[in-house]
């Protein structure tokens, strides 16, 4: 039998990464003569990747945007990013706990992100979490991605797992969409990047902290789903 997996998201689930993206992104702003953007309402920007993050902001600022401008915004945003890796992005607390946890009982571990799949690598290769995760697989990886449920089976499969004996957690509805659309079960954390609360999005669990992501929880869930 393949060993079960557990996928991660990765931007306000894994990592806190909201204050790099918000540096960068209020970057790119400014080279467009935008207002910076602030905390809370970064948050609903965020989640599909840079291009979105920048549509979002300009739709916010009720400012035109045309796809040759956007092309070279997320140009800017992008080099601004990838040069500030890891910043001052670090894991959530209880992330490498979690971890231990995991692989002690065998089980695989992968990402599924909407970040563009170089610089995922480059951040959990920054903050030395690399060797953990068997797939890494970015918004690039395939022609398809979040909230597409081929992102998370084709991550499953390049990992070595079987997506009927898969969970993910994430922290948008996003995430949400993704696992149920692929049946497989989701963790939601409540302290990621969403303007609305996880539980609208009904995840199969909601947790806090990631302390409360046992394998116990894990194996239960993979059974209700089955
Ligand atoms: O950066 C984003 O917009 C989304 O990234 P995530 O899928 O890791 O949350
Ligand atoms: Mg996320």
């Amino acid at each position: 039998m393949t060993a079960p997996i557990i996928v991660f998201d990765l931007d306000g689930t894994l990592v806190d990464t909201a204050p790099d993206l918000m540096a960068s992104l209020n970057h790119t702003l400014e080279t467009a003569r935008l207002d910076a953007v602030s905390e809370p309402s970064f948050r609903q920007f965020v989640g599909n990747g840079g291009r979105v993050m920048i549509e979002r902001a300009f739709a916010a600022q009720n400012k035109e945007l045309s796809t040759s401008e956007l092309d070279r915004l997320l140009k800017v945003f992008l080099e601004h990013y990838t040069a500030n890796i890891p910043g001052r992005s670090q894991p959530f607390p209880g992330v490498t706990g979690t971890i231990e946890r995991f692989e002690a009982e065998g089980y695989l571990l992968a990402i599924c992100t909407n970040k563009y799949e170089a610089n995922s690598l480059s951040l959990i290769e920054a903050l030395g979490l690399r060797r953990h995760f068997s797939a890494n697989c970015g918004q690039d990886t395939f022609p398809f991605r979040k909230p597409d449920p081929r992102h998370l089976t084709e991550t499953i499969l390049k990992a070595g797992g079987d997506p009927r004996n898969a969970i993910m957690v994430g922290d948008s509805r996003t995430d949400i969409d993704t696992a149920k659309a692929a049946g497989i079960p989701v963790i939601a954390v409540d302290f990621g990047y969403t303007d609305r609360h996880v539980r609208e999005f009904d995840p199969s669990v909601i947790v806090s902290h990631f302390d409360e992501i046992t394998v116990e929880m894990a194996r239960r869930l993979m059974e209700a789903a089955r």
